[in-house]
Order: C-alpha cells, then sequence, then structure tokens
C-alpha cells in the first residue's frame, strides 16, 4: 500500500485519500468486496451457484456418498417441474423454462457424480467450469435480467434522489420492469402529494438519468399518499398504430379510440355525451374524429351529421355513411337548427310518454353531430352556434350529441356561449402553450398533470372522460384513405335512416328561405326536394328489372339518405313502388 502511494506520488498525481499506517487496510478491502458482490450479485449468480454445487457435492460426497442416486432423481424431478409449471415462479417463456430446467439437471447430474466420486474426481472439475461458463452465457445476455438489474440500481439510489429533488422521506415500495420501461409504486412522505411529484418531473427524469419526458407519475385513486411512477424507455408509440376495424356495434358500447402506453386500449363512451377534441394544427385532430367516425358507422343505432366547412375536405370522403353533411355556413345553420328541431320532438315525445331519456335502436338511433373546426362555424355562421349551444345543453337525454373538434377552445372560438363547459368528453392532442391545457381540458388540468404540450408526435393524446380521470398518454389508431375507403363500403348500405319522431318534428318545423340553401343531403322540407320527389318518381319508373340501389337514388337526386327512405316507405305503402331484392327499388309497372 505504501508502495502504492510513494508510485502516485512519483507520477505526479495528487493523491486522493491518504491511508495512514494505522488504518487497518484489510477490513476495508473486504468491505468494498462484499459490497461490490452484493451490488454485481446478479452477474456474479452462476458462480455463485457453481460454488453452492461444489459444496453440496464435497459435503454430499464426504457424508452420504450412497445418496447419489436419490440425488438424481431429485434434479431430474426439479428440472421436470421447472420445464412444465415454470409459469408459476415467474418463467412466463418457453425458452427461459428450458433453460432453467436444462440448467437444474446439469447442476443436479454433476452433483449426484460428485457425491459419488468425489468432486476432484477427473473430469468433474473440467465440467464444473465449462458448465458454469456454457450455462452462464444466457443468463449474462439475458435482456429482462438486466433491465431489472439496471432498474434495481437506479431505484437503490432512490434516497438521495429524492432529497436531491425535494421530496425527501418518500420511498419506494415495488418495482417492475416491463417491454417499454418501467413502474414504481411509490410512498409519499408525509404531507407530500402527488402533484408536489408532477410539478417536480423535470428534476425527477435528470435524476434519474432518463430522456426528457419519459416520466410519467399517477395518483393512486385509493391512497392521496401514494403515487405510480413509471419511466418509458422505449416509447411504445413510436410508430403509427393500424387502425384494428370496428369496435362497436352499437353506440350504448364505448368506442377504442387508440392505445395507452401499457398496450391497454383507450375506450370511451359516447352514448349521451358531448365531446371536445382539440389540439394544433397537425396533431392528429382529424385523425380522432375519423376514428370515432369509423366506429359509428359500424353502428346501426346511430345517424351521423357532419359540419365541415373547410369545403368538406375531412368529412366528404364519409359522405356515404353521413345522413347528411353541410360544407358551407348557410348549410351548417340550417343543419343545427334541424338537429334542435330533432331535440324538441322527441323532448315532447318523451314527455308524453312520461319517460326521461332516448333509447337508441336501429329504429330510433341517436344523431351525432361532427363539426370539424368549431372555430369557423362561430366565425361564419353565428347564429348556427346559438343552436349547438342548446344542442349542448338539452341534448343529452334525447340522444343528440356533439362532436365538436377545434385547434384552440378559447370562449372567443367555442361562441362565447356554453358549448365548452358542456363537454364531457375532452381529448387534447398536442397544444402550443400550456395553458391551452385548461381550455381543452378543463380549469386546474395542468396542475394536476394533465401536459398535452409535451405530447411529441401526432395521433397522441390525452382524453379526459367520467371513466378517465388520470392523465394517461395514448395514440390514436390511424386510418388510411384506403381504410376509410373500405369501411364506407361496408358500412353505407346499413346506415339508419332518422326515426319517423325525428322525421315528423322536421317536417313540422319552419324553414326561412336563407337557412335553406340545398344541402349536400337533406331531409324533406328544404326548397330542393320538390325537385328532389319528381326525380325520385322518374329514377323509379325508368329503373332496370333489378331496381336502383339506396345510393343511385341520393345520388340521382341530390337528397339523404332518410328522405329517399322516408319517400320510399311513403310510396311502398300505397303501391306505387315495390322493393325488387334487398335495398333495390322500382316503380311498379301499374303505376
Ligand atoms: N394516430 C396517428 N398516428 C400517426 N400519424 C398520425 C396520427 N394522426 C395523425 N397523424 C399524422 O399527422 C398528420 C396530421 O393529422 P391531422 O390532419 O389529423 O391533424 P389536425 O390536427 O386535424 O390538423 P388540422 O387542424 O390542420 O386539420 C396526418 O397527415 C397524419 O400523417
Amino acid at each position: 500500500m505504501r508502495r502504492n502511494a510513494r508510485r502516485i506520488r512519483r507520477d505526479g498525481i495528487e493523491p486522493m485519500m491518504i491511508l495512514s499506517d494505522d488504518l487497518e487496510f484489510a477490513p476495508i478491502a473486504l468491505v468494498t468486496i462484499a459490497r461490490g458482490m452484493w451490488r454485481y450479485r446478479s452477474e456474479l449468480a452462476p458462480v455463485t451457484a457453481a460454488l453452492l454445487t461444489l459444496t453440496s457435492g464435497t459435503i454430499l460426497h464426504a457424508a452420504y456418498a450412497v445418496w447419489w442416486p436419490i440425488v438424481l432423481i431429485l434434479a431430474a424431478l426439479t428440472s421436470w417441474v421447472l420445464a412444465f409449471f415454470g409459469r408459476w415462479v415467474n418463467l412466463t417463456r418457453p425458452a427461459e423454462r428450458g433453460y432453467a430446467a436444462a440448467t437444474v439437471l446439469l447442476a443436479g447430474g454433476w452433483t449426484a457424480a460428485a457425491t459419488a466420486v468425489g468432486p476432484s474426481a477427473v473430469p468433474l472439475p473440467h465440467v464444473l467450469a465449462i458448465g458454469t461458463f456454457v450455462t452462464g452465457l444466457p443468463w449474462w445476455a439475458h435482456r429482462r435480467r438486466r433491465a431489472r438489474v439496471r432498474v434495481e440500481r437506479t431505484l437503490a439510489a432512490w434516497p438521495e434522489i429524492s432529497q436531491a429533488i425535494g421530496l425527501a422521506g418518500s420511498r419506494i415500495q415495488s418495482a417492475v420492469v416491463d417491454l417499454w420501461g418501467y413502474r414504481a409504486r411509490v410512498a409519499l412522505a408525509r404531507g407530500q402529494t402527488v402533484e408536489d411529484v408532477v410539478s417536480k418531473l423535470p428534476a425527477l427524469e435528470s435524476a434519474l438519468g432518463t430522456r426528457r419526458g419519459a416520466a410519467r407519475v399517477q395518483p393512486v385513486p385509493e391512497r392521496a399518499n401514494r403515487m405510480e411512477l413509471r419511466v418509458i424507455e422505449n416509447d411504445p408509440h413510436a410508430d403509427a398504430i393500424a387502425w384494428p376495424g370496428p369496435s362497436v356495434t352499437s353506440i350504448t358500447q364505448p368506442v377504442k379510440l387508440g392505445l395507452f402506453e401499457d398496450g391497454s386500449p383507450v375506450r370511451v363512451s359516447l352514448l349521451r355525451r358531448h365531446v371536445l377534441v382539440g389540439g394544433v394544427a397537425g396533431a392528429g385532430k382529424s385523425g380522432g374524429v375519423n376514428v370515432i367516425l369509423a366506429d359509428l358507422s359500424a353502428c346501426p343505432d346511430v345517424v351521423i351529421w357532419g359540419i365541415d366547412l373547410k369545403r368538406g375536405m375531412e368529412l366528404l370522403p364519409w359522405a356515404s355513411c353521413l345522413d347528411r353533411v353541410a360544407t358551407t355556413a348557410q348549410e351548417a345553420q340550417a343543419l343545427l337548427r334541424d338537429a334542435v328541431a330533432v331535440l324538441d320532438g322527441r323532448a315532447d315525445v318523451l314527455a308524453q310518454q312520461g319517460q326521461r331519456v332516448w333509447q337508441p335502436r336501429p329504429d330510433a338511433p341517436a344523431l351525432v353531430i361532427l363539426i370539424d373546426e368549431y372555430a369557423e362555424l362561430v366565425d361564419e355562421a353565428p347564429e348556427a352556434v346559438r343552436h349547438a349551444d342548446s344542442i349542448a345543453r338539452r341534448g343529452r337525454a334525447v340522444a343528440v350529441t356533439l362532436v365538436a373538434a377545434t385547434q384552440r377552445p378559447s370562449q372567443k372560438a367555442m361562441g362565447q356561449g356554453a358549448v365548452r363547459s358542456q363537454m364531457d368528453v375532452r381529448i387534447s392532442f398536442r397544444v402550443r402553450e400550456r395553458r391551452d391545457v385548461d381550455l381543452i381540458l378543463g380549469q386546474g388540468m395542468f396542475k394536476a398533470g394533465w401536459h398535452s404540450h409535451s405530447l411529441n408526435a401526432p395521433g397522441k393524446f390525452l382524453v379526459s372522460a367520467p371513466e378517465h380521470d388520470i392523465p394517461r398518454r395514448a395514440r390514436t389508431f390511424l386510418l388510411t384513405d384506403d381504410a376509410v375507403q373500405c369501411t364506407t363500403g361496408r358500412h353505407a348500405s346499413n346506415r339508419p335512416p332518422l326515426d319517423e319522431i325525428s322525421t315528423a318534428a322536421l317536417e313540422a318545423t319552419p324553414t326561412s328561405a336563407d337557412e335553406d340553401a340545398p344541402a349536400i343531403a337533406c331531409h324533406g322540407h328544404t326548397t330542393a326536394s320538390h325537385d328532389a320527389e319528381n326525380t325520385l318518381w322518374t329514377a323509379l319508373r325508368d329503373a332496370p328489372g333489378e331496381g336502383m340501389s339506396i345510393e343511385d337514388l341520393m345520388r340521382q337526386t341530390g337528397m339523404g339518405r332518410s328522405w329517399v327512405y322516408y319517400r320510399l316507405q311513403e310510396h311502398a305503402r300505397s303501391g306505387r313502388v315495390a322493393q325488387v331484392s334487398r335495398g333495390r327499388w322500382r316503380a311498379h309497372p301499374d303505376s
């Protein structure tokens, strides 16, 4: 030791620690070695296991040499149990079970041989050395083991980490390593809150040595002094997630919007709920609306109307599944006014029948109105906003609801009314400023850890709804143009028309000329309806033998599905038209 210290001085390097001759070197070295061995216990496990095997072989040979067949049988039995029931001891994959079974058989076989002939009998020492190295290789290379050890070492430093970031006294209770990173349950010290931790997230990420934005904190609902710390090392949302197909067959079931970071689905019920979708341009709002549309189009108990003042750019690909689309301010105003008429009509009937809510069924469908870029509506059709306000306040019970997308739902952009405050489901894609989080998700949400300003890819979102009250990052499914085309093709012919109560309410609604510019699809009370009636009749009369489909009739008349359907029903009742085959119609030859 003194020789070492002299060499350091000769090299001109100032020694950092001077050990005096009085100090006992051996205990310090032992403690350091023991600490090192404890720290690297996982890496040293194959060597430890070999030493234990050697010791058992030595003892058994000395005392019970005749027991070797028992040792061999026990080893074979344990190996068999591990191979077939290893799942019970967390050996989830077949490769892991195979490895454990082979290692136990090898170690047990060696111990049996050592018991019989002694551990030093050739070739047993060589077999033990080579066996340790060969079985050690998969152990040292195992990805999950290495990840677990790394996490254990990181979290072992929690007392210092928590001290450094001002959360002294908090403790790690347990940690689980998974495919994407790790999760730890943390017990907070007296008086500390999850909000305190949320405000220290950047410091926590720095102390844990993660990348920026990798740490998430979630409260544990049943205990205010517990939280779950999640560190995402491999972003499960790095790639787009293809839409897997419709997740529902009725609006009474929750739709699947995308996946959370742990791979679980984001399910949200849309029944009797208004939805606000917000986020900067390009953050994925239209993509999110597409997923909602794709699921709703598979539900025969919902009629969908759409308002798209971007000249129909976003909604027109869905036109064949939409009962009605408005692409101008006038059409939007007429559409929302009609929605209020439907709402009133349904409310009157429910009141007469002494019922409280409208139960959606294929013959009494819910009505969902999708509005892309709500702020445009406020700018271009301020009158329409009054109707939207009315729907937002009164539409839930009668299943007439809004899905409104906008970049920044400020009070001005939402038209000063109650629409924003009435939104039950809030979906926030990336926002530019922190205060926009509160605009979309509600007051105080930013402080509570809803950090949608840090979402880093289009399609990533946070959802706040009665069933989602914790900020968990998710990504919507991505629908390609082909998927949209395929979905509309599949569902267009099964879309329901509006029910008779709603249609009667529309028929009874007085129209104002300025609102009734012909919409792409619109019910029977438009100014164009008289011409459409004549066109319909001519089309049915001139139809070929196999009849005309409803889509053909919609195209020719320029009217919506409900209108065509009801006209056909009426003609059929009076015997003027007949259904030639499923969904195909023509005029009766005698009529
Ligand atoms: N879930 C997703 N996964 C992967 N990429 C996505 C996802 N959603 C959207 N994108 C990509 O982001 C782009 C912009 O998305 P989108 O048009 O939905 O944004 P937006 O918020 O509606 O923008 P704007 O307000 O300009 O209409 C899309 O062209 C698409 O390539």
